[in-house]
């Protein structure tokens, strides 16, 4: 029997084991349920390890983006990050599943299965395989501010309409960064944001009103170890 951590203020709830696998198993099935017209959010990420900020940005975006679903990818390392110290997927897959704790968040190992760590052959990957979805890519301001050094980010930003979710003391930065200057134009009012699954790439919108400061770097020991949860 495994547990899951329960809503804010609930008691951590039992979840069977067979339930557990079903999870496991269509995590690594990679891409999760669809259905035609379906307005999806891809939260891509390290997850190491997932943390509540991952589930309230994924929350938000569904509210505020107006989305069905938002797909958490893990990726089998960020091509920019020194992955000495990344847990295994397996266990960031189990402890994501765990955070996520919500039925319009999935978590999928499609890029391990793809074979990639760029996100812009994942995105192909998800144009060419999945097609009558509204797919929105969703990234916190720290990685709008290294944006430009992203292999083929131009090619992503005109494959799929991006979020960027506010994440102090990054945004300052992250604005006036080489990418969002470049993509200047294509920005949609916050008050807009609704629309912005529905837009034609590039589009993208910059999301205020949640303001957290947890970071998986908070998360670890010194040694890459996971802290204990309290
Ligand atoms: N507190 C937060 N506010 C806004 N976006 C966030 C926050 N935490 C994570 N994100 C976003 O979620 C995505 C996945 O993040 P990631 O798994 O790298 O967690 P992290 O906390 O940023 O990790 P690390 O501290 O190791 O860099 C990224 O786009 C990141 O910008
Ligand atoms: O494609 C790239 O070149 C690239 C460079 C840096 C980060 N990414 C992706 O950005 C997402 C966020 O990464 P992270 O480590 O900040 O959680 C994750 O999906 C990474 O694969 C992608």
């Amino acid at each position: 029997m495994f547990t899951a951590p329960g809503r804010r203020g609930r008691e951590r709830q039992p979840v069977h084991a067979v339930t557990r696998l079903m999870q496991l198993q269509s995590a690594a099935q990679a891409i999760p349920f669809h259905t035609n017209g379906m307005r999806v959010g891809l939260l891509g990420g390290s997850f190491n390890p997932p943390h509540a900020a991952h589930r309230a940005i994924s929350l938000f975006a569904i509210k505020r983006l107006k989305l069905d679903r938002v797909w958490w990818l893990l990726t089998p390392g960020n091509p920019l990050k020194d992955n000495g110290r990344l847990h295994g997927l397996a266990e960031r897959v189990d402890a994501a599943l765990d955070v996520a704790d919500d039925p319009r968040i999935d978590v999928s190992c499609l890029e391990a299965v793809i074979g990639t760590r760029y996100t812009v052959d994942t995105i192909i990957h998800l144009r060419r395989r999945v097609s009558g979805v509204h797919f929105v890519w969703i990234m916190g301001a720290d990685n709008l501010a290294q944006f430009h050094r992203w292999q083929n980010w131009r090619r992503i930003a005109a494959e799929v309409p991006i979020a960027v979710i506010d994440r102090p003391p990054q945004s300052f930065r992250a604005l006036a960064a080489p990418a969002a200057q470049a993509l200047a134009r294509y920005r949609l009012p916050e008050n807009q944001a609704a629309r912005l699954a529905d837009q034609h790439a590039p589009a993208w919108a910059f999301l205020t009103g949640l303001k957290l400061d947890m970071s998986s770097t908070g998360l670890r020991n010194p040694d890459g170890s996971w802290k204990a949860k309290k």
